[in-house]
């Protein structure tokens, strides 16, 4: 200490606002005085004469009151909040209840009021003190170093040290040391560092806030929907580039504006602002552009916020993610305009399918090979909610069974010899928010069915020789031509796989049972192959017709491209046949034993007609339509009688169903009585005539 050196004495109420404002005091003025303190809660010093003191308040002048002589020059402090600790309350979000916990009335009020002087004014103070009759609670306390003053049910309290005393008191004192002119400057610029400081982490906090806000912006312009919010009183605050092309309103124009100002349509309008909390949705046209909007609310902070997706280029961007999926051939090529026939059974399996596709549940086909098992499996994809995912379609039975393992499930990098590095996606994980076909599921391995059961149960996957789960999203589509009942029972088909398979059931029907597709059948495979008009020979239809096609439409499609190829360019005649339907020469040499056999092998779910029955049968309904007479079972049954075919009512009912199934009839009440299809006039000029 240096000879002479003038002191300062600074007297406070408590121990912790002696240490905290000696510290001040020390750091500022140390170089040039010395310091003495004392507090009340420890111990006062005995009279002071001829001092600089410096009390803490004005609340302490009656406790000190004794130490005090005339003699000495007393400066009562003002003070103010500690900058130091003032990002903790610009962190908290605008609006915030604190309470502010001091220790009397006075003080409280005082540091609330600097608070808001200094622009601390985001936060809504709430006054606490010991003995304060009434006061609200808050989560948050904030207090001068008075810790233990805050009510213990407080969750989080944000101390901000003692508040120190303010340049005005310092510049008091420094004029009552007389020093004020020459130290002056050093002195206030050590005061000032603090706030600097403070300033200073504002500024980064400021720029920190900006540079997020700039984020915001770039990822809220950068999407391509609109995007709208606004808060409960309608005032917006945000509204993205794509939105002021919907609305052609600049978004420094939208923005901080009412809704009502911007939005014009009284639906649009209505249809934001409605209170009820749950997600909607609406198709809008706004100046010419389609639009889906899609509102939803944050409830915590009351905001609306609404999406505007362009409809039409939404549409593009599926048909380029279509396109994308088709480059990989993973799209379901057919869709139900492309089965073909008119017949009963096909119409209502088509119906079933349409509705079967409207669910999200695992399907089971079942039909003979050939008969379109894949085209409805695609055509349900199609008109399914995973319309626009992948279709990925697996014959189970073209790959051995490690093969298809790994095709089905992939593997992981170094699973067997000759695993590709990194390993590889399987078609499961491929097929991810789509659809997958699994043919011939009635093929695969008793391992390959326990792999898939799990797959099916649980919904995530593991690849071959790798240890990570992935969840998976795939509606399974199986399809089998056998009676997987029956491997059931022979335990060559787990029971448990059978039924996740088969939650719905979609039976696909033969050819034979819906003959009257045939002719229909034949012009779509002809317009597939040429636009040129094709004549075909009665003759011909006559043979397709009678044939029973084991193999179904496939069978049918080859017999037919067959025929395109061999013949003539305009016309098709018999010669054109392939062998195997020529086997079947006509329907009368069908009689014959061989063709019998053939009839009776392949339509064993069609209650047998005998071939003379159907033939005399179609002859008398041929005979009523060109004379104009109705068919009733009563009049058939006479007729029949005539030409020596004996059967009653009730038999003829039975065929006339079966003609109806096979598409050559259609049966009408009243009057009109049974009348003959295209197909049926098709048969019967080819066969009867
Ligand atoms: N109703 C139909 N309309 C038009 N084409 C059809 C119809 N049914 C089947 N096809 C055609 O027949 C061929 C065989 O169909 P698909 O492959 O779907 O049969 P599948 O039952 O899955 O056969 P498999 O049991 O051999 O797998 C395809 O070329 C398909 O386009």
């Amino acid at each position: 200490m240096m000879e002479n050196q003038k002191q300062i004495v600074l007297l406070a109420g408590t121990k912790e606002t002696r240490i905290a404002l000696s510290h001040q005091l020390q750091s500022i003025l140390g170089d040039f005085f010395h310091i003495r303190s004392y507090s009340s809660e420890e111990m006062l010093p005995s009279l002071l004469e001829n001092e600089i003191v410096i009390l803490s308040s004005y609340l302490i002048k009656r406790e000190v009151a004794h130490c005090l002589s005339d003699s000495c020059k007393v400066i009562t402090a003002r003070r103010t909040v500690n900058y130091e600790y003032m990002d903790q309350l610009l962190q908290l979000p605008e609006g915030t209840d604190v309470m502010y916990v001091n220790d009397f009335p006075q003080t409280v009020e005082q540091s609330v009021q600097t608070l808001i002087h200094l622009g601390i004014d985001h936060l809504n103070y709430l006054p606490y003190y010991p003995g304060i009759p009434q006061y609200q609670y808050a989560d948050i306390a904030v207090t001068p170093g008075e810790m233990h003053l805050v009510p213990k049910e407080v969750k989080k309290i944000i101390n901000i040290g003692v508040r120190l005393i303010d340049i005005t008191t310092i510049t008091e004192i420094l004029s009552e040391l007389d020093v004020l002119d020459d130290r002056a400057t050093g002195i206030s610029e050590r005061f000032t560092e603090k706030i600097i400081q403070l300033s200073k982490k504002l500024a980064l906090a400021n720029q920190k806030a900006l540079q997020l806000n700039e984020h915001l912006d770039k990822v809220l312009n950068g999407v391509n929907d609109g995007i709208l919010s606004f808060d409960h009183t309608g005032k917006i605050t945000v509204f993205n580039e794509e939105l002021e092309n919907i609305f052609s309103t600049a978004s420094k124009q939208a923005v901080g504006k009412n809704i009502r100002q911007i939005i014009r349509d009284k639906e649009l309008l209505h249809f934001l602002i409605a209170t009820e909390n749950e997600e909607s949705d609406q198709f809008f046209t706004i100046h010419d552009t389609n639009v889906m909007v899609h509102r939803f609310t944050l409830p915590a902070d009351n905001t609306m916020i609404a999406t505007f997706k362009n409809t039409s280029t939404t549409i593009s961007m599926e048909k380029a993610a279509r396109h994308e999926l088709k480059r990989k051939g993973y799209i379901g090529k057919y869709f139900f305009s492309d089965i073909i026939g008119n017949s009963e059974e096909i119409v209502r399996t088509k119906n079933i399918a349409k509705k079967l596709a409207a669910t999200d549940l695992s399907l089971l086909i079942q039909g003979e090979s050939g008969t379109g098992k894949e085209l409805f499996a695609s055509s349900i994809h199609n008109e399914s909610g995973r319309r626009n995912g992948p279709f990925l379609a697996v014959n189970c039975s073209a790959l051995s069974e490690d093969l298809l393992e790994s095709e089905l499930f992939g593997y992981e990098e170094g699973a067997f010899t000759g695993a590709k590095k990194g390993g590889k996606q399987g078609l499961f994980e491929q097929a991810e928010g789509g659809t997958i076909f699994l043919d011939e599921i009635g093929d695969i391995s008793v391992k390959l069915q326990t792999r898939l059961l799990r797959v099916l149960q649980e919904k995530e996957l593991r690849r071959v020789g790798g240890t990570r789960v992935l969840p998976i999203d795939v509606r399974v589509i199986s399809a089998t031509n056998k009676d997987l009942a029956s491997d059931i029972k022979q335990g060559l088909f787990r029971e448990d796989l059978y039924h996740r398979l088969n939650v719905l059931y979609l039976k696909i029907p033969a050819l034979r049972e819906r003959k009257g597709d045939i002719p229909l059948l034949l012009n779509h495979f002809f317009s597939m192959r040429s636009t040129k008009k094709m004549k075909v020979d009665n003759e011909v239809i006559g043979h397709l017709i009678n044939r029973s096609w084991s193999g179904n439409v496939r069978e049918l499609k080859n017999a037919i491209e067959y025929m395109l190829a061999v013949c003539d360019g305009e016309r098709i005649t018999v010669s054109d046949l392939p062998q195997e339907v020529m086997r079947i020469r006509s329907f009368k040499e069908s009689l014959e034993r061989e063709a019998m056999q053939e009839i009776a092998a392949t339509t064993e779910e069609l209650p047998l007609i005998a071939p003379n029955e159907e033939a005399t049968l179609m002859e008398c309904i041929y005979h009523n339509h060109i004379t104009g007479k109705a068919s009733s079972r009563k009049s058939l049954l006479k007729e029949l009688e005539s030409k020596g075919v004996t059967l009653s009512e009730a038999q003829i009912r039975l065929r006339l169903d079966l003609l109806e199934r096979k598409g050559y009839i259609v049966k009408a009440k009243g009057r009109k009585g049974t009348r003959l299809t295209e197909s049926g006039l098709v048969f019967v000029k080819s066969e009867l005539v």
